[in-house]
């Protein structure tokens, strides 16, 4: 329990309808009551019920008319007591309000407190936290929702679960090694591989949730690439289903890397137009294409555009050997005129994920093409799993992951189980760190400062 008592505006700057000012600790109903004036104090009413009064200042003058509540020690956000006043929206009443406050002796709240309150009382865990400022900064639906089930314990559950697994496992295997001579071994090679097996297999199902949870609370970075005049811009146009970037057709239109965000059923899209690929006429293009690249090492998926109405030549193919190694699409553009790029052309020239035919000019196969970029990147059958993880504990994930991957190899090829035992400690410490168990002070100070003051 902290002893001091913190107070900060919880909404938004500016004008609103309304602005919530906070206090969290012992003196929280006190201090509340002093510029409180209800029917009665909150000190005389019940907790969580709204009353309805006057905040007054020092001369006893009304500045606002407000509702107000407070909340009792281990019933509130932060598990301490609490009060809210909520205020007029504006720059004024709320800030006056402060301005009192503080002068009672409330210290301003810095960032993330009230949440980091919420952990150091136990009511919530380092996980639950990271969920919470997903939750504040989702930009989907679908992000939003992952960041609840994180927030209702759902990562923090399930990694605990296969860490207790792991554990268990380790413990079976180096008594095996502590014993080597004993008559029943705790386990046979097969039932350690098949133990293995599932435990790899529940790591690779908790990391492709979380990677979903990451791309929707960070949206899916799209590159649209490929030679001059293909159909870039166009495309990008036709996406958004508004003109947003120039469109000529002089080869060389597009210049810097035009991003503009889309969302496509609840999942968020970052698309990033770029100048074409080709040996450069100047030094602009040149430029520009440097930050073609920079864009391509940025996105999730590229989709390659060809321009489907006259012969692949070599710029096709030097766009196309830029993306070796990157998961991509090709897109055969311009269907409305005649094709002169065949399917198996098109599959031929990069080892792409899928061939469409599409028409931005004319909007064919624009839907086709959203759905299929959800698809490929979140997996369809993921989008409703997905769970909110930061990019660091997703990073965890994939050590705990490949840990088991290799412990499980060693052991089939009959590698040693020292080794396996090595590689399932590590595993562990990797979900010890996803769950924060090892209790860095700075790393909880890391999250809690990325948090607005007032949250
Ligand atoms: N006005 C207002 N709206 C708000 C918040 C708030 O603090 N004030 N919240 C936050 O910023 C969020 C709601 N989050 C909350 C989370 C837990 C508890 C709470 O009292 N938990 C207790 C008791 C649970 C119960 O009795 O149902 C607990 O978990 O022990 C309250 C709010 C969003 N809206
Ligand atoms: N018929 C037809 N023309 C298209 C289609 N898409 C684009 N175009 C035309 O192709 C030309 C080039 O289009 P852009 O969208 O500017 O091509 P780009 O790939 O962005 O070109 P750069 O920015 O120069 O790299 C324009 O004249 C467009 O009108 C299409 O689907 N059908
Ligand atoms: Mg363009």
């Amino acid at each position: 329990m902290q002893n001091e008592t913190i107070a900060a505006l919880s909404t938004a700057l500016g004008e609103s309808a309304i602005a919530i000012v906070r206090l969290s600790g012992p003196q929280s109903r006190r201090w509340a009551d002093c510029l409180f004036r209800g029917r009665r104090p909150l000190a005389e009413t019940e907790p969580r019920f709204m009353s309805h009064g006057r905040l007054v200042d020092e001369r006893g003058e009304p500045f606002d008319e407000v509702l107000a509540v407070w909340f009792a020690p281990g019933r509130s956000y932060t598990g301490e007591e609490m009060a809210e006043i909520h205020c007029h929206g504006g720059n004024m009443a709320a800030r006056l309000c402060l301005e009192r406050l503080h002068a009672l002796g409330a210290r301003p709240a810095k960032a993330g407190e009230f949440t980091q309150r919420a952990f150091l009382s136990g009511r919530i865990d380092l996980a639950q936290a990271e969920a919470i400022l997903a939750t504040i900064r989702a930009r989907s639906e679908a992000g939003l929702k992952a960041a609840q089930k994180s927030l209702a314990g759902d990562l923090s559950r399930r990694a605990a679960t296969l860490r207790e697994k792991i554990l268990d496992l380790s413990a079976l295997v180096e008594a095996g090694l502590d014993y080597p001579d004993e008559e029943l071994p705790p386990l046979t090679g097969p039932e350690l591989v098949e133990e293995l097996r599932s435990l790899s297999g529940e790591a690779h199902l908790l990391f492709d949730r979380c990677r979903t949870g990451l791309l929707l609370s960070q949206g899916i970075a799209v590159a649209l690439v490929g030679k001059p005049n293909v159909g870039k811009s166009s495309l990008l146009n036709a996406l958004l289903a508004r003109p947003r970037a120039l469109v000529t057709a002089v080869a060389g239109t597009t210049r810097d890397v035009l991003e503009a965000p889309l969302s496509h059923r609840g999942v968020p899209l970052h698309l990033l137009d770029t100048a074409g690929l080709r040996v450069p006429l100047d030094e602009v293009e040149a430029l520009g294409i440097d930050r073609t690249m920079e864009a391509l090492e940025r996105a999730d998926l590229a989709l390659l555009v060809l321009d489907g109405s006259a012969p692949l030549d070599d710029d096709d193919r030097r766009a196309a050997s830029r993306l070796v190694g990157r998961p991509h699409l090709t897109l055969v553009n311009k269907s409305d005129l005649p094709h002169r790029v065949g399917d198996d052309e098109a599959r031929a020239l990069s080892p792409s994920l899928g061939v469409l035919r599409l028409s931005a000019r004319e909007g064919e196969g624009i839907e086709a093409l959203k759905e299929t970029v959800v698809d490929t990147v979140v997996g369809s059958g993921l989008l409703d799993e997905a769970l909110n993880a930061s990019a660091s504990q997703l990073e965890e994930l994939r050590l705990a992951r490949s840990a088991l991957d290799e412990a499980r190899r060693l052991v089939r090829e009959g590698l040693g189980e020292d080794v396996a035992a090595a590689n399932l400690t590590e595993a562990r410490s990797a979900l010890d760190r996803l769950l924060f168990l090892d209790g860095d002070d700075a790393l909880a100070e890391r999250i809690f400062s990325r948090f607005c003051v007032g949250k």
